[in-house]
């Protein structure tokens, strides 16, 4: 990957620091792509510990910014929260806009391999390589305290990032994340794109799967995964229970807490985004 230059498109004082949206011209999925990150005023003195956040289906770099209250706590925690976008955009693909649950705005975080998809969709290596990189390059950010987290789509991606690649996050989270990728309508149909018939690349892209082989290092407290329980998507897409299954078999410590009365929004998000803040922050003291 080469790092290309920033450039910033906003810049807002909010709290004791500042809400920044960047672009740059990505060489990994080949078009210019947008972030979020927040710089808290202890950035400008130390290095500081980042929370990645990967949002869902239909979001770009503002959902999060703009609806989750994230800048409060990012303050208060003195944590960077960098959040990219979820696909590349503008490449002209047909098909890449014709769904809400495929294409832009649903890059599924995974490298696609079929030939018509997998010039740009490489959302995997642009997170875990080329964005991740960027980041840590250009912000105060402490390398040992890097954390993922997500929601639903982008709880997905954090969770297959923390397992396909062992040790490069201290921790991970998840709001409702699609847990089982493979087997579920979203996922059936955009793997189907992306890979084509091969199921062992499917796997290779969802949670469930993904645990049962994973032999890196594990987390001090138990993975935090928030469920609503009035999430519309809990049982036809999301499937928490495989994945706990899953993890159970392979002893592997996650706490799912199903929150009662909650549904699948970011109103459900910022009404638990600081335990995941404490969360993270625990796993970064050990
Ligand atoms: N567009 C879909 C909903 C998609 C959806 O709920 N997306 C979630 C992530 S999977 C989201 O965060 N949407 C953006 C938002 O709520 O701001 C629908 O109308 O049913």
């Amino acid at each position: 990957m080469s790092s290309s230059a920033l450039t910033r498109e906003q810049s807002s004082k909010a709290f004791d620091g500042h809400q920044y949206v960047y672009n740059h011209e990505s060489s990994t999925v080949g078009c210019k792509m947008k972030f979020g990150v927040y710089v808290p005023a202890k950035a400008e003195k130390e290095r500081v510990p980042l929370l990645i956040f990967l949002s869902g289906l239909t979001c770009t770099e503002q959902n999060f910014i703009t609806k989750s209250g994230v800048q409060r706590l990012a303050s208060e925690y003195g944590f960077i929260v960098a959040n990219p976008d979820t696909s590349p955009r503008g490449c002209k693909i047909e098909g890449d806009s014709d769904k809400w649950d495929f294409g832009e705005g649903a890059g599924y975080y995974i490298d696609a391999t079929e030939s018509k998809w997998s010039k740009n969709y490489q959302m995997f290596s642009y997170i875990n390589e080329e964005f991740y990189e960027l980041i840590v390059k250009n912000f105060n950010v402490n390398p040992n305290q890097i954390g993922i987290f997500g929601h639903s789509m982008g709880g997905h991606g954090a969770l297959i990032s923390f397992f396909k690649r062992p040790g490069q996050y201290k921790s991970v989270s998840a709001f409702a994340p699609i847990c089982n990728a493979s087997k579920s309508d979203w996922g059936i149909n955009a793997y189907t794109k992306f890979f084509g018939q091969d199921k062992n690349l499917w796997k290779q892209y969802d949670a469930t799967e993904l645990v049962a082989s994973y032999h890196g290092p594990k987390p001090h407290a138990p993975v935090l995964i928030d469920q609503g329980s009035d999430d519309n998507f809990k049982d036809k897409q999301l499937f928490p229970e495989r994945f706990i299954d899953a993890c159970k078999t392979a002893s592997f410590p996650i706490e799912l807490r199903e929150q009662a009365g909650y549904d699948h929004s970011y109103y459900f998000i910022m009404t638990f985004l600081e335990d995941h803040f404490k969360y993270h922050k625990k796993e970064f003291e050990h």
